[in-house]
């Protein structure tokens, strides 16, 4: 069985990934403010996350906490030569960087969105724009009250595979007193409750509205494709993975 560490472990996919976790084995979990186990997974600090790696022989680290605490281990799994499956949404420039200097030395994958639903709409997405491409777009995602990071790493990998087939300057949150123009797309981040993910482009001209939408129902569906790539990605040779490589494989 494949070992796995969960980063983030006490936080909600945390525990959907160790409740999901039927074929791998989750041996050990960081966190920052806990040191108690979590169902049954130790958790141990981030800062002795290396040794932890080689102590608990731990194949692949499944990733789903901050950027901060992400690029912390990151660095541990470059130490202890151990895989990383990084979900962790909202880095920015340098973080992006630094995660691929770490792809360098190890195994790593990286995807906002672990559910298979939001590869086949990535593929819809390019090929509607491309086609439709004098369409109005606008882009909208909607997430539980607890989510910190806006847009979400989802709409911000749908808009480079839009961005990949037309010009648009995104627009966020539009306000004010003025026509849209042609080459903007307006996204939008509503925060309520807890909705675990959804997201819509609606493309709308010549008298037709396309609209394309996914909605996640439960974590599981992320904690299980993240799963299915950490199992993937042992044994790769060093590099940077996404999550079409697995859903291809
Ligand atoms: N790629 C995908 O498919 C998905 C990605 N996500 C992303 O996963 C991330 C986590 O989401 P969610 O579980 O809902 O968030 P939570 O807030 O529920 O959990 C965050 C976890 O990170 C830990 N944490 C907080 N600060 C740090 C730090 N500095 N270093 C290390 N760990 C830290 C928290 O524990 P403590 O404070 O005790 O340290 C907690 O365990 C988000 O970025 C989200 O967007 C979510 C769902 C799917
Ligand atoms: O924070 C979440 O919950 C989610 N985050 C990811 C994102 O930012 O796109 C994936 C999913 O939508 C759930």
């Amino acid at each position: 069985m494949t070992r796995v560490a969960v980063n983030g472990v006490t936080g909600q996919m945390g525990g959907a990934v160790i409740e999901a976790a039927t074929d791998s084995e989750v041996v050990v979990g960081f966190a920052t403010s806990d040191t108690n186990a979590v169902d049954g997974v130790p958790v141990v600090d981030l800062a002795d996350a290396a040794e932890a790696l080689r102590e608990y022989d731990v194949d692949v680290v499944v990733d789903f906490a901050v950027p901060e605490g992400a690029l912390t281990v990151a660095e541990a799994c470059v130490e202890a030569g151990v895989s990383m499956v990084v979900g962790t949404t909202g880095f920015d420039e340098d973080g992006m960087a630094s995660l691929r200097d770490a792809s360098e030395e190890v195994p790593l994958l990286k995807a906002t969105n672990f559910s298979q639903g939001i590869q086949v709409l990535q593929r819809l997405v390019s090929e509607a724009v491309g086609t439709l491409d004098d369409y109005d777009l606008e882009l909208m995602e909607t997430h539980h009250n607890r989510k910190v990071d806006a847009p979400s790493g989802t709409a911000n990998s749908i808009l480079d595979v839009i961005q990949e087939e037309r010009d648009v300057e995104p627009v966020y949150g539009r306000e004010g007193h003025a026509p849209r123009d042609d080459d903007e797309i307006g996204v939008f981040a509503r925060r309520a409750g807890d909705i675990r993910g959804e997201h819509e482009l609606v493309l709308a001209g010549n008298d037709e509205v396309l609209s394309l939408s996914h909605r996640a129902e439960d974590r599981g569906v992320f904690a299980a494709g993240a799963l299915d790539a950490a199992t993937w990605l042992v044994g790769c040779d060093a590099g940077w993975y996404e999550f079409g490589d697995v859903v291809d494989a």
